[in-house]
């Protein structure tokens, strides 16, 4: 059996595991990283770049029509060919010959295969052709195995085949109805794409449409998926699924959708009309006689994410499969001294940047272990992120509830976007809304939520504010140029009294 030695192994060589490998190096030490599929991880392959691929066309195509000049030049409709052709090249054709060269040049070693802890700081592979190699870590071995999509226990769901959020970034054909169970961020981003690549679609959002941002930002979104034709099904649950004889899929709802009691009775194949949302009642997941069916040509399930541990000899050393791997502050797992887990695998926060921010963390750590350096703990901060929906959502911190929640003083203050010059000249019609949560206690601002057309940009100015506790009255010397739409900072600052 072939070996290798290396002061760190990292496995799993998505974005943060890349990255960690990165640091390390950087840092004066040896690293390999062990990959199963593509290096590059489903960042760059099945999620975050193919998927802003499939909605920049059709956001480019709406800014465009939202400028009297710009629209009367605009002739034609969205180019479906066009948009999957740049997907495709933004997801390089799922090829990862690109990255492995960039592994290359940064000095760290690539092994292809399946990684498992096979016993204390030893790593092995298996390869496609079934050839193992153990690799050893002097120092330190770390996870950043990533997440898969979660299909739940719906009866039926598995032998329909449904999409998960893979297929629905590489689908290769727009299915002309689509139906969604989720209404989180992959379904909420992909009942947007689908919905401007031509699909009829209906998004069934048990718990309504992201119900994690501020509620004003998910209504705006709400309304304008309706507005686009898309059928949202605020408190919809799934009882089964079958796929028929023909290709087609029929998701058949709880009987707990009918909400008579509340005056919300839904016909079959009827629309809601009520702003999206809260359940009107607690939905009881059983099919009654005659419930409402719903049929597609496909399905995308999009209700979470389950870790990649299952098949990763956690149990070697003393920890479950399947399971999250819990970290300290330092991201080690506790028990065990040489292991460290990083990204979407330890449950934190799953999204990029922030796995990114933590491959940087512990990559540091590591190198500051081995040279038996003091080890500074990363600050827990609150991490920013934008969801690429119409209106897109971007958000740092905390929601006003969450930081009410969190036991703080709060002051909420909101600004209508529109009404910023700013905007104003940006599109026609724009509509959207800024708050920013402020803990009077400290006179820092602990959460901004913005959402509008192209709201994506302002958002670091925001995270520099939170991350920062810049204090209220140091960010009024803050002055945003005109006419920006980040003079909504200025609006913000004057409504709290400044
Ligand atoms: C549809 C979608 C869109 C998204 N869009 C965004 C976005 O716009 N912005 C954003 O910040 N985040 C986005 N995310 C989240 C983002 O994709 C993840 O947070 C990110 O990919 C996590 O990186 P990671 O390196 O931890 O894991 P992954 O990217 O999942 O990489 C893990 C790697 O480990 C490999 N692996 C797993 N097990 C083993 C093993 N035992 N041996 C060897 N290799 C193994 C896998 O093959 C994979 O390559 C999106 C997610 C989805 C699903
Ligand atoms: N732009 C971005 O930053 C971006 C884009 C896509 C995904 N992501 C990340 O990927 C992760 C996964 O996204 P996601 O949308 O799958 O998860 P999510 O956590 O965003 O949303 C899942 C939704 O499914 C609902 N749900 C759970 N079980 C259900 C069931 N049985 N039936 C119906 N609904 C159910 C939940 O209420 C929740 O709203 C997220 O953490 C997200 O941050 C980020």
């Amino acid at each position: 059996m072939a070996g290798a030695t290396y002061d760190v192994v990292v496995i799993g060589a998505g974005p943060v595991g890349e990255n960690v490998a990165a640091r390390v190096v950087r840092g004066g030490l040896t690293a390999a990283v062990v990959e199963r599929e593509l290096v590059g991880g489903e960042c760059s392959y099945w999620a975050c770049m193919p998927t802003k691929a499939l909605l920049r066309g059709a956001a480019a195509l709406r800014a465009a029509r939202q400028v009297p000049g710009a629209r009367e030049a605009v002739t034609g409709e969205l180019d479906v060919a066009a948009v999957l052709r740049r997907r495709d090249e933004f997801a390089s054709y799922w090829k990862d010959s690109g990255q492995v060269s960039w592994l290359d040049s940064a000095g760290i070693a690539l092994h292809r295969g399946q990684g498992r802890i096979a016993a204390d700081r030893v790593v092995e592979v298996t390869g496609e052709d079934g050839t193992t190699t153990l690799l050893t870590a002097r120092h330190a071995v770390v996870v950043a195995t990533g997440s898969s999509a979660l299909v739940p226990d719906i009866p039926g769901l598995r032998a329909a085949a449904p999409w998960t959020s893979r297929e629905a970034a590489a689908a290769g054909t727009v299915p002309g109805r689509l139906a969604v169970i989720g209404g989180g961020v992959v379904a909420s981003e992909m009942a947007t794409a689908y919905a401007a690549l031509g699909s009829k679609v209906t998004v069934l959002a048990r718990d309504g449409v992201l119900p994690f941002v501020e509620p004003f930002a998910a209504e705006l979104v709400t309304g304008s998926l309706r507005e686009a034709g898309v059928s949202v099904r605020s408190g919809a649950e799934a009882a089964s699924v079958t796929r028929n004889g023909n290709g087609t899929v029929v998701v058949t709802l709880a009987g707990g959708e009918r909400t008579e009691a509340a005056g919300e009775r839904t016909e079959a194949g009827g629309e809601r009309t009520e702003a999206g949302g809260e359940r009107t009642q607690a939905a009881e997941k059983r099919t009654e006689p005659g419930a409402e069916r719903i049929e597609a040509d496909e399905l995308l399930v999009a209700v979470g994410r389950t870790p990649n541990t299952g098949d990763l000899g956690l149990d070697r050393v003393g920890l479950e499969p399947g399971a999250w791997l819990t970290v300290d502050d330092t991201l080690r797992v506790p028990g065990v001294e040489w292991l460290y887990a990083a990204g979407d695998v330890n449950g934190r926060v799953l999204l990029t940047h922030q796995g990114k921010y933590q491959a940087r963390a512990v990559g540091d750590l590591i190198v500051a272990r081995a040279g038996g350096e003091p080890v500074a703990t990363p600050p827990s901060v609150p991490y920013p992120q934008v969801i690429f929906t119409d209106p897109e959502v971007a958000s740092v911190g905390m929601t006003a509830a969450a930081a009410e929640a969190a036991g703080l003083r709060v002051r909420v203050v909101d600004h209508d976007l529109a009404a910023v010059a700013g905007a104003a000249l940006h599109a026609d019609g724009y509509r959207g809304r800024a708050r920013m949560v402020v803990d009077e206690d400290r006179r820092v601002i602990v959460g901004v939520t913005f959402a509008g057309p192209d709201v994506a940009e302002l958002l670091h100015a925001a995270t520099i504010a939170v991350a920062g506790e810049v204090p209220l009255d140091r960010l009024w010397h803050a002055v945003p140029a005109y006419p920006t739409v980040s003079e909504v900072w200025l609006r913000l600052l004057e409504a709290y009294g400044l």
